[in-house]
């Protein structure tokens, strides 16, 4: 069966910077991917290439077979991005950025039609941001704004979900609000491929997980994933000679059901070191 995503070699350097080297990857619909590393790990970068928004040195992607440009003119793929990625003073409201996820639908005048408005509020109100639907969206808070991408998503009727970090800066409900529908989306038969520092919600959030350092350390079970032979390879850390306190992020997984290890990835003392 041809999967979701198809990634096949792929190198991408800024100028010096190798972020991404001889990646290969596949992602399955029906089931929630996550996507860990430390930063400057080159998740962005995949998710932009993937996207068709960064131009590989080499390598391949297809999306249900087609090139990225081609899945984008399709509608094939919703992307929440980072929120350094977004010009949150854009003059737009919530309805407004939802409805984006409808322009594949109205043709090139982009008139909305009832059809349009419906798929929008269904969206809206899917990730409990109906009240809000008229606000400037710099306007919410983080977490209410990653939703309103999700929303586009799901008004977009996406069949391949691509979310950046989704979970940065975002407060608990909106967290669990995100988990909740990506489990949802998963369980209809979308690929949904998320990335996360949040190693504590990794096994209620994902179905596998791959861990990523320019290119794929590991792919497979979230279990396996958590391992803390696993994490060192992932972050770089000497887990294996700290029996006594986990470095932040290092856990395995019987610590993060039992809550007894900090799993938050610190996020400044991470850099990876990709020249
Ligand atoms: N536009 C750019 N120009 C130059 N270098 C870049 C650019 N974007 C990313 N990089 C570099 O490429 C590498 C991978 O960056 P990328 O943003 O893909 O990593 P990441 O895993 O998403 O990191 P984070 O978790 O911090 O978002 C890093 O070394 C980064 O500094």
């Amino acid at each position: 069966m041809t999967p979701a995503i198809r990634v096949r070699d792929l190198a991408v350097r800024y100028g010096e910077v190798v972020a991404l080297d001889g990646v290969s990857l596949d992602v399955a619909a029906g089931r929630v991917t996550g996507l860990i590393g430390m930063n400057g790990s080159g998740k962005s970068t995949l998710f932009k290439t993937i996207m068709g928004m960064v131009r590989p040195d080499a390598g391949v992607v297809r999306l249900e077979g087609a090139d990225p440009a081609a899945a984008r003119r399709q509608g094939l793929i919703g992307y929440v991005p980072q929120s350094e990625d977004v010009d949150w003073s854009f003059p737009v409201s919530v309805r407004d950025v939802v409805m984006m996820g409808r322009y594949g639908y109205q043709g090139p005048t982009r008139r909305a039609r009832a059809a349009d408005r419906g798929a929008v509020d269904e969206a809206l109100a899917r990730v409990e941001l109906t009240e809000y639907a008229d606000r400037q969206i710099g306007q919410l808070s983080g977490g209410q704004k990653k939703r309103a991408f999700v929303a586009r998503g799901i008004a977009q009727d996406a069949r391949i979900m691509l979310l950046d970090e989704p979970f940065a800066g975002v407060d608990k409900r909106s967290e669990a609000t995100i988990v909740r529908l990506l489990r949802e989306l998963a369980e209809d038969g979308r690929a949904i491929l998320v990335s996360t520092h949040d190693l504590h919600a990794l096994p209620q959030l994902a179905d596998e997980a791959v861990l990523l350092l320019r290119s794929v350390l590991f792919h497979g079970s979230v279990a396996e994933a958590l391992r803390p032979e696993n994490l060192a390879l992932a972050f770089g850390l000497d887990v294996l000679d700290t029996p006594t306190r986990h470095p932040a992020g290092a856990c395995d997984s019987q610590d993060l059901s039992d809550g007894s290890c900090d799993s938050s990835v610190a996020q400044d003392d991470r850099e990876g070191d990709t020249a």
